[in-house]
C-alpha cells in the first residue's frame, strides 16, 4: 500500500537549524555518522525496553543491530537499524518540527558570531540534521515496531524548507536513513573510512554495528561487526583507554570537546551497580541555559537495558553538570519515575553518585590543580549551591571551593579555605570574608581596611550566590567564618590599645552626636570604627542582615526585603571627620555629614536615595574647598 507523496514545509526553526548545521559544522563533517549511529542505537534501546512488556515486538527478529551500507554507483550511504521505528505522526513530530523546547532556547541564544555559534551547536547536539552536512538529499524509511508492513513511512528532503511524506510498504521494522552524498563527499563511500570512523567514534555503542564483509576489494552480502558492541561501562577498566572513555563521553553528552575527568566503578554488595560519571570541560548547553527543573545527562540502565534519563533522581541539583551512566543489577525493570523518587536502592545509588563525584573532584584538586582550576572557573558557582543543599557533605564541598582574596593575585579564584587557614596569623581563629557585587568593590571595601592593615587575609566574594551560600557555612575546620562588614568587631587588643580606643571614642563623642542628629533614622547607630584605617566612614550591618548590594538586587527584582538600617562607623582621625567636628556653619556641617553617609553607601554597593542631591552636595563642598572656604 502506498499513498501519494505529501509535501510539507519544515517549521521555520528547523530550516534555521538546518542552515546553521550545514554551514557551520563543515569542519566537523564526519560527526554526522556518529549522530545517526547514536539515533539508531537509541532506537534499539527503546525497542529493547518496550519488549520487556511486549515480547512479541522483537519475536521475529531478536538481534538488535545497526547496519551501514555504501553504494558507490548510486553514491548513497545507508544507515539502518531494526529498532523501535516511527509512525507517520512521530516522523512529523520528530523530524519535521522542533519539538524540543531546548532547541528553541538554543536558537534564541545564537549570537550570529559564527565561531561562538559553532561551539554552541557542538554542545547542543545536532542529531539527525547533521546528515545534511554531507548529503544533498536524505531519504528516511521507517516502520514502527509492532505496526503492519503496510504502515511504513518514507520521508525525503533536500534539506531546504520542505520535505515529502508518503506511506509505503516496509518489509522490516526500524529505520533506514539513506544519504545521497554531495559531489565532494565520496570519501564516505569508502568502507575503510567508515570502519575507521566507527571504531573511532562509535566503538562503545552497545549494539553491533555491521559493515559488509569485503572480498577482493569489493563488498559482499555478508556482514561483520566492526565495533566492540558491549556497553562500555561493563568492560573491565584495564581494557579501556582514555580515548574509549572520551569517545563514550562524546556520544552521551553530544559534546565536541573532551571530558575533564571521569570515575568508573563497579559496586558489589547488598546491591550491585556500575557508575561511570564524567565532569565535562565546558558547560553543556542544557546545563547552562535550562533551569534547575529540566535536568538531563545521567542515564539509568537496569541490567544493560536503557530505562530513562534519571539525572534528577540520581544527582542533587548542585552536581547537575555531571554526565554519565548508572547501571543497576537490582532495580526492577518496570521502575517508574515515581518509584525512583522513593526507592531505597535508588537513594543508595544517589549517595554513591555524590560520593564518587566529590572523590573525583578532590582527586583532581590534589593531583591536577590546573584542570581543577578550569573546573572551578566553569562550575564553581554551581557547586556552591551544595553548601546550602547538602548539609551532610558541607565540609567536603567547602574544601573544594576557591575564592579570590586579599592575598591572591587579581580576580582569579584560587584560594581554598585550607590555603587560608594555612596562612592564618598566630592566635587568629576567624576566617574573614567580605561580599560585594564586584571584585573591585569587595577589594576596595572600607570595612576590611583594619584587617588588611594588620596583615589579616580577607576572602573577597563577589558572585551573587556568595552572600546566600556563605550564610550556610558558619564554620570550616573548626574555624568561624565572619563577614568583615557585619557586626561589631572587637579585635583582640591588649590593655593599652583598649585604653587608647576608649579615649578616642570619648573624644569623638561630639562628632558622633552631631552625625546621629543629622542622619536621624537612616542609620541604626553612629559609632567610632575599629575597622577603618584610610576611609572616613563605612556602613556596618547586623550580624544576620543581608549585604546591601543584595538587598538592592532583591528590591529591584520586586522583593520585599526586611532588614535593619546599617550602623555608620566613622574614622575620627580622618580629615573629613575632623572637618565635620570643627565645622561651625550648620549648612556646611550638614553637607559634610551626609557626604560621609553617602560615600559609605556607594562603597557598600547601596543605592543613593537622591543622586542629584548627592551631586549638588559634592559640588558645593568641592567649590567651597576650591575657594578656600
Ligand atoms: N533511527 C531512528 N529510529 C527511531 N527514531 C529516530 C531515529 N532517528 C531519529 N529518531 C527520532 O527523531 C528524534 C530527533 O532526532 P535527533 O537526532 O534530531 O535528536 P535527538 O536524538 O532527540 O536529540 P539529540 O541528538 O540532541 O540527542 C529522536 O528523538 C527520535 O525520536
Amino acid at each position: 500500500m502506498s499513498s501519494k507523496p505529501e509535501t510539507r514545509a519544515f517549521e521555520a526553526e528547523v530550516s534555521q537549524v538546518l542552515h546553521l548545521v550545514t554551514h557551520s559544522l563543515y569542519s566537523h563533517k564526519e560527526i554526522f555518522l556518529r549522530e545517526l549511529i547514536s539515533n539508531a542505537s537509541d532506537a534499539c534501546d527503546k525497542l529493547r525496553f518496550a519488549a520487556l512488556s511486549d515480547a512479541a515486538l522483537t519475536a521475529d527478529d531478536a538481534e538488535l543491530r545497526i547496519e551501514i551500507v555504501a553504494d558507490k554507483d548510486a553514491r548513497t550511504l545507508t544507515i539502518r537499524d531494526n529498532g523501535i521505528g516511527m509512525t507517520r505522526d512521530e516522523v512529523i513530530e520528530n523530524i519535521g518540527t522542533v519539538a524540543r523546547s531546548g532547541t528553541r532556547r538554543f536558537l534564541e541564544s545564537l549570537s550570529g558570531d559564527a565561531r561562538r555559534d559553532t561551539q554552541l551547536i557542538g554542545q547542543f547536539g545536532v542529531g539527525f540534521y547533521s546528515a545534511f552536512i554531507v548529503a544533498d538529499k536524505v531519504t528516511l524509511t521507517t516502520r514502527k515496531a509492532g505496526a503492519p508492513a503496510g504502515e511504513g513511512v518514507r520521508w525525503e528532503s533536500g534539506g531546504s524548507g520542505e520535505y515529502t511524506l508518503e506511506t509505503v510498504d516496509a518489509a522490516q521494522r526500524g529505520t533506514t536513513a539513506t544519504l545521497h552524498l554531495k559531489e565532494d563527499e565520496s570519501e564516505f563511500l569508502d568502507v575503510w573510512k567508515l570502519r575507521d570512523l566507527i571504531t573511532r567514534y562509535s566503538d562503545h555503542v552497545a549494539f553491533p554495528i555491521r559493515l559488509p564483509k569485503m572480498h577482493e576489494g569489493a563488498p559482499t552480502d555478508e556482514f561483520e561487526t566492526v565495533n566492540h558492541a558491549a556497553a562500555l561501562w561493563t568492560r573491565p577498566k584495564n581494557e579501556l583507554k582514555d580515548e574509549d572513555y572520551q569517545g563514550f563521553y562524546k556520544s552521551i553528552s553530544h559534546d565536541f570537546g573532551d571530558a575533564l575527568a571521569w570515575t568508573h566503578n563497579r559496586v558489589e554488595g547488598s546491591q550491585s551497580y556500575t557508575l561511570l560519571l564524567y565532569v565535562p570541560e565546558k558547560p553543556p548547553f542544557d546545563a547552562v541555559l535550562s533551569g534547575r527543573d529540566e535536568r538531563k545527562g545521567l542515564k539509568l540502565y537496569i541490567r544493560r537495558v536503557f530505562i530513562m534519563d534519571a539525572s534528577e533522581q540520581l544527582l542533587p541539583s548542585y552536581l547537575r553538570f555531571v554526565r554519565g551512566v548508572v547501571d543497576s543489577d537490582d532495580l526492577p525493570l518496570n521502575v517508574s519515575r515515581e518509584i525512583l523518587q522513593e526507592n531505597r536502592l535508588v537513594a543508595q545509588i544517589r549517595g554513591a553518585c555524590v560520593k564518587r563525584t566529590l572523590d573525583l573532584l578532590e582527586k583532581l584538586a590534589k593531583d591536577e590543580p590546573e584542570k581543577f582550576a578550569r573546573f572551578s572557573a566553569t562550575f564553581g558557582n554551581v557547586l556552591k549551591e551544595g553548601i546550602a543543599e547538602d548539609g551532610a557533605n558541607r565540609e567536603r564541598i567547602a574544601k573544594l571551593l576557591r575564592f579570590a582574596s586579599t592575598a591572591s593575585e587579581g580576580e582569579a579564584k584560587t584560594v581554598s579555605l585550607d590555603d587560608y587557614i594555612g596562612r592564618m596569623q598566630a592566635g587568629q581563629d576567624t576566617i574573614w570574608y567580605i561580599t560585594a557585587d564586584s571584585h573591585a568593590a569587595a577589594k576596595g571595601s572600607p570595612q576590611i581596611e583594619g584587617l588588611r592593615a594588620k596583615g589579616v587575609e580577607v576572602l573577597l566574594l563577589s558572585d551573587r550566590i556568595d552572600e546566600w551560600m556563605i550564610g550556610y557555612l558558619g564554620e570550616y575546620a573548626g574555624k568561624k567564618l565572619r563577614h568583615a562588614g557585619k557586626g561589631e568587631v572587637d579585635a583582640e587588643v591588649d590593655g593599652s590599645e583598649a585604653e587608647r580606643r576608649k579615649q578616642a571614642a570619648e573624644a569623638a563623642q561630639p562628632v558622633v552626636q552631631k552625625l546621629a542628629g543629622l542622619l536621624g533614622g537612616r542609620v541604626s547607630e553612629v559609632r567610632v570604627s575599629h575597622r577603618l584605617t584610610q576611609s572616613p566612614s563605612c556602613l556596618v550591618l547586623g550580624e544576620h542582615d543581608m549585604a546591601l548590594h543584595m538587598q538592592r538586587l532583591l528590591r529591584e527584582a520586586g522583593h520585599d526585603v526586611p532588614g535593619n538600617e546599617p550602623a555608620l562607623e566613622i574614622n575620627p582621625t580622618h580629615p573629613l571627620v575632623r572637618a565635620l567636628a570643627d565645622e561651625a556653619d550648620a549648612a556646611r556641617a550638614e553637607d559634610l555629614g551626609w557626604l560621609l553617609f553617602e560615600e559609605a553607601q556607594v562603597a557598600a554597593g547601596d543605592q543613593l536615595a537622591d543622586p542629584a542631591a548627592f551631586v549638588a552636595r559634592v559640588n558645593r563642598i568641592a567649590l567651597g574647598a576650591a575657594h578656600g572656604g
